[in-house]
């Protein structure tokens, strides 16, 4: 009979005890600790806490899900919710934030540089590069690379992007209309691209190890949706041991190939050194005075000289650059596009302005000129509105984080800034679905919440390679609709969007061109 009451009196303090725990801890997420609020107002009522799939909140929610239904979930989780709301996946508190207000606190807080734990899972094949890399490692690296994407040099690039848009044009030109798979083509001539500006490296008689580069991202980018959606990968020991063992060949080929780039360029960079050695005092600046072009790598070749890098450095960065400049551009290229085929009346009104502004032998097109396109940029805005590249990015609390709406964070805390959904909010965006890019021309733009778009991110880690980035789609656009009119095939109703690092399609986006006479 003692005994018995013992039991109950122990039975009751320990669910006593779990209940009070539980205000804190969401217990069978894994223990992760709760988000507070600072006045002590409910959770839900700031951003509340959607139901997971199973009773151990919402660690499995993204279980045996394929990329595909990962991004279903997510975009119908987001609308059904419309607000940024919460959820918990084991051991985390994990912030889904889809409006602007919190935008701006988020990408403006000093404290939250760190990126959240997914990027984790791109370690082995970015390493801590400029995208991954945190605190001093993060300060110092982007202090070095700034000055490369300086305007000067970004100038320069832009007889390279002319270049291989008419090589990529060149391939329809005896034809009077030609389909085109935008998801095949384009890729190659945005990783053509970062070689030869970035890396200093023409990719012509490397073109087949860049076309192996690319189909090993895939890879890799298809492992990462993996692990995402199974918790018990997280874990890198785990997955090691248990997850899929070819990862490591895709890994090696990549870096393979970087090591290779990096290598040749050494070699011709020391060559233009010393070429540049007997042709005078004046020659000695290589930086940006000179008609010979600057590649970005040089800026990391010379610092290595100097101590502030070593050669394994070099490579983090040259992985990233390379990753997140083709990568990203090609996203953007495609859906402009394939944009430009099924809105004819902006098409027409994008040509006729480059029209007005661009030689027909393209000798005039540089950056000045480019920067005459003011329609032409409002179209590529809207594209990208639609169709961010990154479609989100997330970060992590170190310590707890107070926002100006009211919450507290707890250290460890995910935010995943969701970029597709704030597009897409009618919040700031009315007809939303629709493409209109008179909503960029300055009148349209007035009044709009600075942070409702958002797609290069912003603040201390918005992306470096974003004026880079503009000037690409826009040579490349002003080429294609210069030499063919642009006729649809895929209809936006078509398109199947998967999760991935970057935006995912697994429709193959193409467009007819038509020759102009
Ligand atoms: C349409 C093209 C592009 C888009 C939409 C884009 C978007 C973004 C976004 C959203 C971020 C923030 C990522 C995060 O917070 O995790 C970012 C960072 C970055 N981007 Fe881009 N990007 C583009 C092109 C480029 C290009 C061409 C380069 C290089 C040549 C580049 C290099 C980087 C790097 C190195 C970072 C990390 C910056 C840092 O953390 O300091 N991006 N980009």
């Amino acid at each position: 009979m003692a005994l018995a009451l013992l039991l109950l009196i122990g039975l009751a303090t320990l669910i006593f005890w779990l209940y009070r725990l539980n205000k804190e801890y969401y217990v069978l997420a894994f223990f992760a600790k709760r988000v507070r609020t600072k006045d002590g107002r409910p959770v839900d009522s700031i951003a509340p806490t959607i139901k997971g799939r199973t009773i151990f909140g919402n660690s499995f929610d993204l279980f045996g899900l394929e990329d595909v239904e990962i991004f279903t979930q997510r975009h119908n989780r987001a609308v059904k919710m419309g607000c940024s709301f919460l959820e918990y996946v084991k051991g985390l508190a994990v912030y889904n934030v889809i409006d602007a207000d919190t935008f701006e606190t988020i990408l403006n807080n000093k404290d939250l540089i760190t990126k959240g734990i997914v990027y984790d899972f791109v370690h082995s094949v970015l390493r801590l590069g400029l995208l991954t890399s945190t605190g001093q490692k993060w300060h110092s690296n982007r202090k070095l690379l700034t000055p490369t994407f300086h305007f000067n040099i970004l100038g320069q690039f832009i007889e390279v992007f002319k270049a291989e848009s008419l090589k990529f044009a060149q391939q329809f030109e005896g034809n009077a209309e030609s389909t085109v798979s935008l998801t095949e083509l384009i890729p190659r001539f945005t990783l053509n691209s970062i070689c030869e500006t970035a890396m200093g490296i023409k990719l012509d008689d490397m073109a087949a190890k860049g076309d192996r580069y690319r189909e090993n991202f895939g890879m890799i980018e298809n492992r990462f949706i993996k692990r995402m959606g199974n918790p018990l990968f997280w874990n890198d020991t785990i997955y090691n041991l248990f997850g899929p063992s070819d990862e490591k060949i895709f890994l090696k080929e990549i870096h393979d190939f970087s090591s290779e780039i990096v290598a040749k360029r050494r070699e011709l960079f020391a060559q233009e050194i010393k070429d540049k050695k007997g042709s005078g005092p004046e020659e000695d600046d290589i930086y940006i005075k000179k008609k010979q072009r600057f590649a970005m790598l040089d800026t990391l070749i010379m610092a290595e000289k100097d101590g502030l890098i070593n050669h394994e450095g070099i490579c983090e960065q040259v992985d990233t650059l390379m990753f997140a400049g083709f990568d990203t551009t090609s996203i953007a290229i495609i859906f402009g596009l394939m944009n430009m085929g099924i809105y004819q009346d902006q098409q027409e009104l994008c040509y006729q302005e480059i029209c007005e502004h661009i030689a027909d032998d393209f000798s005039n097109l540089d950056a000045n000129q480019l920067s005459k396109l003011k329609y032409l940029e409002c179209f590529i805005k809207e594209s990208m509105r639609l169709y961010p590249s990154a479609p989100s990015v997330s970060r992590q609390t170190a310590k707890n984080t107070e926002l100006s709406n009211g919450l507290i964070l707890p250290p460890r805390a995910q935010i995943v800034l969701n970029i597709y959904e704030l597009h897409r909010n009618p919040k700031y965006w009315s007809s939303p679905l629709e493409f209109q890019p008179e909503r960029f021309l300055p009148e349209n733009s007035k009044g709009r919440h600075t942070y409702a778009y958002v797609p290069f991110s912003a603040g201390q880690r918005n992306c470096i390679g974003q004026k880079y980035a503009m000037l690409e789609i826009k040579t490349i656009m002003c080429v294609v609709l210069k030499k063919f009119r642009i006729l649809p095939i895929v209809k936006p109703q078509d398109l199947v969007f998967c999760s991935g690092i970057t935006m995912g399609c697994k429709t193959n986006v193409k467009v007819k061109l038509v020759k102009r006479s």
